[in-house]
């Protein structure tokens, strides 16, 4: 596979080099990340005294030496899934293996839908007691960009429209839809929301993808499942 540049010739990626990890191997990293997200929020929620914060600031940073032990440069890919697609499981919103992504499980359905289910916890908290707008556009702006890519065609993101219509609730259970609206040449729009409990759209948003000029590598991007 070719090198990846953008215009200025800035290397943006390259897929060979790449760890390419298996299924064993990317579920054992889902699970530590899984505890990272728990650490996460008892780090914003905990009430403990001071002597103990300061113990456990020591132990995580004991915990953190360990994983640099053995480090790499990039973010590993998953072999790839369907629809010919690399799976980025390190995607900061469908990438499992990423402690600050929801994620979001993604599922491509029929008529060129892309589902996006997951639920945000209170590290996500923007106005008091609700989700902040800037990560309901972060999840909106992957949702789209992956409808784009099954429906239309890859690109990155060169607009990006948010309607927030109402708060959106953490701790629940968050539905994301996004679908392809037309393409034309290298642009493709795209439309997507996410729906509350109850089916109650809170955010809207529409954006447009530019193919790049600069080659994109074969199937970059995300899979239906990370
Ligand atoms: C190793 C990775 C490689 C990439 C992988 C992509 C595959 C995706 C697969 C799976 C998706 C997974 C999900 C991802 C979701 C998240 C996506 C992001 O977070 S993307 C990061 C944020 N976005 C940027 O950083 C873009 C920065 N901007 C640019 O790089 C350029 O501006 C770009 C590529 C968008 C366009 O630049 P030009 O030079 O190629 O094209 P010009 O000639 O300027 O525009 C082409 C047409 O588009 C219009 N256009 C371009 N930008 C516009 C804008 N901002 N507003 C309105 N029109 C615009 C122009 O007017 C022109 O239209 P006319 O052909 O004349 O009709």
């Amino acid at each position: 596979m070719t090198e990846v540049e953008a215009a200025g010739g800035r290397t943006i990626g390259r897929l060979e080099d790449r760890r390419w990890i298996g299924e064993e191997r990317a579920a054992q990293l889902a699970e530590l990340a899984a505890r990272v997200r728990e650490l996460t929020e008892a780090v914003v929620l905990t009430e403990v005294d001071s002597a103990e914060i300061a113990a456990v600031a020591e132990q995580v940073a004991a915990l953190t030496a360990r994983l640099n032990a053995a480090r790499d440069q990039y973010p590993p890919m998953a072999a790839e899934g369907t629809n010919g697609m690399v799976r980025q499981l390190a995607s900061p919103v469908t990438g499992r293996i990423n402690p600050i992504a929801p994620p979001v499980t993604v599922t491509v359905c029929e008529g060129g839908v892309v589902r996006g289910e997951f639920t945000l916890n209170t590290v996500y908290e923007g106005p008091p007691g609700f989700v902040h707008g800037g990560v309901t556009a972060l999840v909106l702006d992957q949702m789209l960009g992956l409808a784009a890519a099954s429906g239309g065609v890859p690109g990155l993101t060169a607009t990006l429209d948010m309607c927030y219509r109402r708060p959106t609730p953490y701790g629940v259970p968050l539905t994301v839809e996004a679908r392809v609206t037309r393409t034309e040449g290298r642009k493709t729009f795209a439309e997507a929301h996410v729906l509350a409990p109850g089916g109650k759209v809170t955010v809207e948003a529409t954006a447009m993808f530019v193919r790049p000029l600069f080659q994109l590598p074969q199937g970059t991007g995300a899979s239906e499942r990370n």
